[in-house]
Order: structure tokens, then C-alpha cells, then sequence
């Protein structure tokens, strides 16, 4: 388990993170999702002892990094792929780093199979594509088989395949018990591997919560509804003071209110319906609503967004 308690980094008079606190637990993928700058790696940085906090804690399994007595055992971390000697071979850069923790040549050997480098365990980890070189880093961070992993961004830049190849991999480590905590700032990505979600933006707590309660704790609350006799319906809401708009097929939708008020105002009123579905936000609409103010660097365009994390945040 992870705990970020009152968290606080100041660079100068550069704010990267602010009071903040959250938990990741045991059992599942946890997303770190905020935009750029949002202060991810800050955190992160952190949690290994990397970068000192200004103020507050973080605790590994209830111990600050600095005490902990097998750190590698403890918590393995993927922060950036392509640090490994590029003339050294995948096997001599893990035999190396496990020899200076007290691991063996067979837990070695056990990781390279792990993450599929058994074959090019002898090349040089200098020729490695991105997606190897992630593998590579992946299997350093099992090395002393922790259960806590922190992932920094692990898809970034990669292909398809090897998205989908990190997403099955950590969900994997997650469903053995482990506690994963992976970083983002894709959203599509995270609804796709994270089950639960810790939301920041400028430093700060913007949310902690099931990726599903994001969706549709943020999500529009607006209804389809598609009628014969659309005028006469479209009267009728109006006349209970909901706004309507017509969709692109004749349908119309209802803003700020749900399936059931809707049937039953075309019920009461002998009204027939074709189709009636509650509209629900993306993850993408979600984190534009709560994160629209606290993108560092704000395009005009995403200007106006509010900030409505109401029955989101925990
Ligand atoms: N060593 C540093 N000195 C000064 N400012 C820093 C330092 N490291 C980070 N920052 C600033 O702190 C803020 C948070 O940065 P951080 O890299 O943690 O964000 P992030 O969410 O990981 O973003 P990205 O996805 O772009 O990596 C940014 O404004 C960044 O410029």
C-alpha cells in the first residue's frame, strides 16, 4: 500500500505539489492521471526517496523509503526506459544490479522470461526498441519481486502492441496482490487499465475514486429520447424548464435530469417512445471538467471548463 499524507513540494517559488494526499491499495491498478506539469514524477520521485518533500510523508507499507531495510524488495519502480549502459546486455545490467542487492542469477534469468527478453538477454540493451527497453526496466523493477510498483508513464511513445502488452502485464501484477500505481496523462488509456483513480491537477488533489464514479459521477446528466410525436414531447419538457436540443437524427436530447422523469412525463401524456437512453459522459469529458482550470499550460480553447468534481471526490 501507498500513502501520500499532506504532500508538499516547493521548487523555489514553484508550487510542483500541494497537501496532497491519497492512498493506493493492494489488488489493483491505481491511475495517476493528471495533465502535463501536473506534478506525477514530482510524486513519484518522492515515493522513492528521489526528491525530499518540503513537507508532509509518504509511506511505503507504513515505512517513509528511507527506512526501509530491503528498498528493491519493497517497492520496484519503472521511471525512464533508456537509462541502462547501452554497450551492456540486458542480462549483464540485471545480473549487475541484482548482485548489488544480494539477488541471484536465477531471479535474473526468472524476470527475463517474465517480461519476454529471455531470447535478447544477450544484446546490448543500446540497440533496444522502446517497447524493449520498457520490458528491460519492467523486469528491474521486479527484481527484488516487491509489492509495490510505480510505473512513470510506461506507454508513452510505445505501439499498440506494446500498450496493450504493459496494460495486461500490470493488471497481471495487480491481481497477484501487488499495489500498482502507473502514471498518466492519456485518459483513454487509464479508463482501459486502471480501476481505480487519483486525479491531480497543479499539484493538487482533484479526485480519488473508481474509474467507473468518474465517469459517471462527472459524466453529462442528459437523456436521448426519440418520439413520433417530437414536438409535442419537446413542449412538454420545456414546460417543466429542462433544455432540449435536437440531435443530428431527429431525436431530441434532455439536459439535467434522468431516464425515468422523461417516460414518465410521455407516459402521462399517452406519449409514444421509440428509444430513451441516459447519456453518459467519457472519461475524456470527466477529466476536461475537473482539470480544465488546472492545466498548467492552458490552451484558449480549454479555457471555460469548470472545475465540477461534486460526488467525485472521496
Ligand atoms: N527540479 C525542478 N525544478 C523546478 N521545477 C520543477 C522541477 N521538477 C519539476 N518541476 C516543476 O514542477 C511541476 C510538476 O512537474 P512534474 O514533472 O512532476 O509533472 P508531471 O505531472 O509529471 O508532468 P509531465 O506529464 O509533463 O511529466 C512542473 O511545473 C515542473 O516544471
Amino acid at each position: 500500500m501507498i500513502e501520500a499524507i499532506g504532500l508538499t513540494k516547493r521548487y523555489g517559488s514553484k508550487v510542483a505539489v500541494q497537501d496532497l494526499s491519497f492512498t493506493a491499495e493492494p489488488g489493483h491498478v491505481t491511475g495517476f492521471l493528471g495533465p502535463n506539469g501536473a506534478g506525477k514524477s514530482t510524486t513519484m520521485r518522492m515515493m522513492l526517496g528521489l526528491d525530499a518533500p518540503t513537507s508532509g510523508d509518504v509511506r511505503i507499507d507504513g515505512k517513509r523509503y528511507a527506512e526501509l531495510k530491503h528498498p528493491l524488495h519493497t517497492v520496484g519502480a519503472l521511471l525512464e526506459a533508456k537509462w541502462v549502459h547501452p554497450n551492456r546486455s540486458a542480462r549483464s545490467h540485471l545480473r549487475w544490479m541484482a548482485r548489488a542487492n544480494g539477488i541471484s542469477n536465477k531471479r535474473v534469468d526468472e524476470v527475463l522470461g517474465q517480461v519476454g527478453l529471455s531470447e535478447v538477454a544477450g544484446k546490448k540493451a543500446g540497440g533496444f526498441s522502446l517497447g524493449m527497453s520498457q520490458r528491460l526496466g519492467i523486469a528491474t523493477a521486479l527484481l527484488g519481486d516487491p509489492q509495490v510498483l510505480l510505473f512513470d508513464e510506461p506507454v508513452n511513445g510505445l505501439d499498440p502492441e506494446g500498450i496493450h502488452w504493459i496494460r495486461r502485464f500490470m493488471q497481471g501484477l495487480a491481481a497477484e496482490g501487488r499495489t500498482v500505481l502507473v502514471s498518466s496523462h492519456l485518459l483513454s488509456e487509464m479508463a482501459q487499465t486502471a480501476e481505480e483513480l487519483v486525479v491531480i491537477g497543479r499539484g493538487k488533489l482533484l479526485a480519488q475514486c473508481s474509474t467507473r464514479e468518474l465517469v459517471e459521477g462527472a459524466g453529462r446528466g442528459e437523456v436521448l429520447v426519440r418520439t413520433p410525436d417530437t414536438a409535442k414531447l419537446e413542449e412538454l419538457v420545456r414546460g417543466e424548464g429542462f433544455g432540449v436540443r435536437s440531435d443530428s437524427d431527429g431525436g431530441l436530447v434532455v439536459e439535467g435530469t434522468e431516464t425515468a422523469r422523461i417516460g414518465e412525463l410521455a407516459a402521462e401524456n399517452r406519449i409514444v417512445l421509440h428509444e430513451l437512453t441516459q447519456q453518459r459522459g467519457s472519461l475524456e469529458d470527466a477529466f476536461m471538467q475537473m482539470t480544465g482550470d488546472d492545466v498548467e499550460y492552458q490552451t484558449s480553447l480549454g479555457g471555460s471548463a469548470e472545475l465540477t468534481g461534486q460526488g467525485v471526490a472521496r
